[in-house]
């Protein structure tokens, strides 16, 4: 072979080699090809049966072919072994444990089949709410087994309700609002559920298995016309809510009651029926505002077939045209079955049922026990103070005194239940508060004694344990008023103080800072107050300064007001102390009270019947008005026995309340600061009489070794001035031992003996030595003590003590025309001795203490009529323009009255007050 053959065959075989390597390559890419081709078609299979879904594909008849190719019986089967294994926990655990859980979330008619519940009205007071309501079951049906678990949907306080329906599928949606509506209505007591419904389409129609409920009030149908009547409706529902009960700061109604606490305002479901079709724009903000803010304050909104977007939580129910649904509680992926509608005759018959029972509820409710808790002084009044006082539609209404409303105006003509209204507030707040939380201080002007009741009496031993004051009959005793409202404003005072010492502002504060000490709050109630701005005069003015102090500043003290009248003038007059008036934020308006809510754009009072009250936490605007049935509280068996039951649980240390009675005149043994008088060695203090405060203090004199410690009596009644200089003489006794001073009675008017015996026979009971004389004897006791105080004058023995000597002189100036006849010796006459003991008597310890018919009778007795001997007065029936001869620059305006006297000491006074004369037991001549 030529060396050329032999190339060319090398190259020929190389070639061969090369064909056969790449054919072996390209058999190999082929093989490698087909393989890879077959794995990605299974792949590819995998992929779409997952994404499908293996129960979907397995029942696609597009893919039924290409499911039963045996190349792919191994992918199908990792499939289906995957889908078993991925729905393993939820196949184990989901369908059980929804069944579970909604049992327990969905108790009673929220959850159980409508055979065990429909037909009976509920039970629950709201203090607990179901967190699920049951609408159906549903499956997945993507599971391998399609176990069916019970759906159920969050309502009421949790979340709104959107359903969308197609048109073959409404009538399934409408069937589900009945039936969730229906089981809200069973679960609660009768009237804890207001329903309104508002269809587009039409006025009647929608939910009529529901009608029954109108009667009770309990279903509003609204006007298709006017959904934004509704809307504002509910708009002002929940801004009440906000103003009257989301006060303290709470952020939903069910913070307001508690865990425990019943709750006190009807739930409002509106359900909205639409026809798929956009609202109004301006209904589209309405709804979306309450939406936001309704379910805070109980409104909860079921919105059928009208598209909306809302902030807030909402669940939403889709029904599709195979009348099955998906809801956002379930997700997508679960079918959800609706329970059937409940049986269309039990429908309405339910309903009627329900409303029935509210108004049997309505009748039974209403009575004064009813707006007691059920277990007494469990309520703290850190916050405030609130209670029910009437009823409407058997629903309590509150009222409440605290930072938002903290005084209160009462107003209604005479016999229209002023003085009920305030014995059912008051009863429920004593029922609630204990005495260590709550304390009252009563006052009423009125003639009568409609709060007697709760001061101890004489045929029922039992008070108040509340009641730290008492008074009645205080119709003419203006400075009684005054005096309670200065406690009042010293009380504020003391607490704004010991705020400040614990560096906060409010009462609420101060108790959290300061548990150990008790700060309860302090409502005061003046009935008939207007008689304390009766008169143009200094009382008037000094209670409207302190009435404005303490209505501005008490809110944050916890100090209340509570004021009431009949008097529309006077509350007209209210009107012009703005800086009052607006404190007085909660008002209360009993039938045909004037001026008491906001006049012109409010006129409910006017037509309220008979035993009903207004009651308006808003000052008075027409929004804020609540009507309400005012049970009787004043009968036999309401507040007495309260009151009773009360007294016996108050703890053992409580004083009962001082009661000041108007009417009566105390004794001195009556008063404390008499009781505790003792023999001792300084200063003794002469008691004249009770002076108008909250202690019921006496009336002092310190009986000073200093020129003027006399006491002048003015006054013609004999029974005052008796009365007054007898307790003063007896109180001085008291603070003696037995000869440690010298009693001389004088009496110079006959009708004074009685009074002057009876003094003289105490003293001695005492074992004083006591002198009594009469006209005639009266000349010789001046003599001897003018000389005793002219010896001492003159022997510079003042300093050594002198026994007290008081002399007690009953109608001085009956003795004037004896005492100026001349001595023919001495040329002294005994008027001359009289101001020689009044002048220097003071400073040896002799007092005179009497008593003179007139204040010009008592300038007669002083030399050239000058009043420096006499320091302390006390005037009865003087007109005040007499006394500014006593003091000049005085400028006292007393108009006299029967038992009370003006007292003034200038070394201790800024001006006079008003007291009242001890009575000794002495027949009045
Ligand atoms: N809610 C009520 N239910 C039944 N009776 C009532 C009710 N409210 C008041 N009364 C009765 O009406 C009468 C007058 O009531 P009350 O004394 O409370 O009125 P008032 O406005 O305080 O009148 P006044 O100012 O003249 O004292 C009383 O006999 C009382 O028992």
């Amino acid at each position: 072979m030529s060396r050329r053959d032999e190339r060319r065959k090398k190259i020929e075989d190389a070639f061969a080699e090369f064909r056969q390597a790449i054919a072996g390559a390209l058999g190999a890419a082929s093989r490698q090809h087909a393989r890879i081709a077959v794995e990605r078609a299974e792949d590819m299979f995998e992929l779409m049966v997952r994404k499908v879904g293996i129960d979907n594909a397995l029942e696609d008849p597009a893919l039924a072919r290409t499911l039963h190719n045996p190349v792919l019986g191994d992918r199908l089967v990792r499939t289906l072994r995957d889908r078993v294994e991925a729905f393993e926990p939820w196949t184990r655990n989901g369908p059980s444990g929804l069944e579970r859980l909604v049992a327990e979330s969905a108790p009673g008619p929220a959850g159980d089949p409508w055979e065990s519940w429909l037909g009976q009205p509920g039970t629950g007071d709201g203090s607990t709410v179901p967190e699920l309501w049951r609408i159906g079951t549903a499956v997945v049906g993507s599971a391998p087994q399609q176990q069916p678990f019970p759906v159920a949907v969050p309502l009421l306080d949790s979340a709104h309700l959107h359903v969308s329906s197609t048109s073959d599928s409404r009538m399934l949606a409408d069937a589900l609002v009945e039936s969730l509506l229906l089981r809200v209505l069973s679960y609660f007591q009768p009237g804890m559920v207001h329903v309104h419904v508002w269809d587009v389409g039409q006025l009647t129609g929608s939910l009529p298995g529901l009608y029954p409920l109108t009667r009770g009030g309990l279903l509003t149908v609204h006007d298709p016309a006017r959904l934004h009547e509704l809307l504002d409706e509910l708009s002002e529902h929940i801004r009440r809510v906000h103003t009257e009960m989301l006060v303290d700061g709470q952020v939903s109604l069910r913070a307001v009651s508690g865990p425990a606490g019943r709750r006190t305002v009807p739930w409002r479901i509106a359900v909205l029926f639409g026809n798929r079709a956009a609202l109004k724009e301006e209904h589209q903000q309405k709804l979306q505002r309450v939406a936001r803010n309704g379910l805070a304050c109980g409104v909860q909104l079921v919105i059928v077939d009208v598209p909306v977007t809302v902030n807030s939580p909402i669940e939403t129910v889709q029904f599709a045209d195979d009348q099955t649904a998906t809801c956002t509680m379930t997700g997508k992926h679960a079918t959800v079955t609706m329970d059937p509608a409940l049986p269309r005759t039990m429908v309405p018959r339910a309903c009627a049922t329900i409303a029935e029972a509210l108004e049997a509820r309505r009748s039974r409710l209403g009575s004064f026990a009813d707006l007691l808790p059920a277990e007494l002084w469990t309520e703290s009044s850190a916050a405030g103070v609130h209670t029910p006082a009437g009823y409407y539609d058997g629903e309590p209404v509150q009222v409440q005194l605290g930072d938002a409303s903290p005084h209160a105006l009462i107003g209604g003509p005479s016999g229209s239940g002023k003085t009920n209204f305030l014995y059912a507030m008051l009863g429920g707040l004593a029922a609630r508060y204990a005495p260590d939380e709550l304390e009252l201080y009563l006052l009423d002007f009125k003639e009568g004694v409609s709060f007697a009741q709760f001061a101890p009496g004489r045929k029922d031993p039992s008070w108040l344990p509340h009641a730290r004051l008492v008074g009645v009959n205080v119709n003419t005793d203006r400075e009684f008023g005054l005096a309670l409202l200065r406690f009042l404003a010293d009380e504020m005072r003391r607490r704004a103080d010991a705020a400040k010492l614990h560096e906060v502002t409010k009462l609420e504060e101060l108790r959290a800072e300061d548990p150990d000490t008790p700060w309860p709050r302090i409502v005061a109630v003046i009935d008939e107050f207007q008689y304390l701005f009766a008169e143009r005069d200094q009382v008037t003015s000094q209670a409207t300064a302190l009435l404005e102090d303490v209505a501005r500043r008490g809110r944050s003290q916890g100090i209340h007001l509570v004021l009431a009248s009949q008097d529309v003038s006077s509350i007209e007059a209210f009107w012009t102390k703005p800086a009052i008036f607006e404190q007085f934020v909660l008002r209360i308006a009993l039938p045909k009270a004037r001026r008491v809510l906001v006049d012109v754009h409010n006129d409910a009072a006017v037509t309220l019947p008979r035993w009903h009250a207004v009651i308006n936490h808003e000052s008075g605007v027409r929004q804020g008005n609540h009507l309400a049935r005012i049970p009787d509280a004043t009968k036999r068996g309401t507040f007495d026995e309260l009151q009773v039951e009360l007294w016996r649980r108050r703890p053992a240390e409580l004083p009962s309340p001082r009661l000041f009675d108007g009417s009566l005149v105390p004794k001195p043994a009556d008063l404390v600061d008499f009781q505790e008088l003792r023999p001792q060695s300084h200063t003794p203090t002469a008691l004249l009489g009770q002076v108008i405060d909250v202690a019921g203090s006496a009336a002092k004199v310190r009986m000073e070794r200093a020129p003027g410690r006399n006491i002048a009596v003015i006054g013609s009644l004999v029974a005052d001035a008796a009365g007054l200089l007898g307790g003063a003489m007896l109180s001085l006794g008291r603070q003696h031992e037995p000869d440690g001073a010298a009693f001389t009675l004088a009496y110079l008017v006959e009708d004074a003996y009685p009074w002057v015996d009876a003094v003289a026979k105490s003293l001695r009971g005492d074992g004083h030595q006591v002198e009594v004389v009469d006209l005639d004897g009266l000349r010789p006791v001046l003599r001897r003590s003018a000389d005793e105080l002219t010896a001492r004058l003159a022997s510079s023995s003042l300093d050594t003590p002198a026994l007290p000597h008081y002399l007690a002189l009953y109608g001085v100036d009956a003795a004037h025309s004896a005492l100026e006849h001349k001595d023919p010796e001495t040329r002294r006459s005994g008027l001359d001795e009289l101001r020689t003991v009044l002048r220097h008597g003071p400073e040896n310890r002799t007092h005179v203490l009497g008593w003179w018919r007139g204040v010009q009778r008592l300038k007669a007795s002083l030399p050239m009529g000058s009043t420096d001997d006499i320091g302390p007065w006390v005037a009865f029936d003087v007109q005040g323009a007499d006394l500014n001869a006593l003091n000049s620059g005085l400028n006292t305006a007393w108009s006299p009255r029967p038992r009370r006297g003006l007292f003034f000491d200038r070394f201790q006074h800024a001006r006079p007050q008003v007291i009242i004369p001890f009575d000794l037991g002495q027949e009045t001549p």
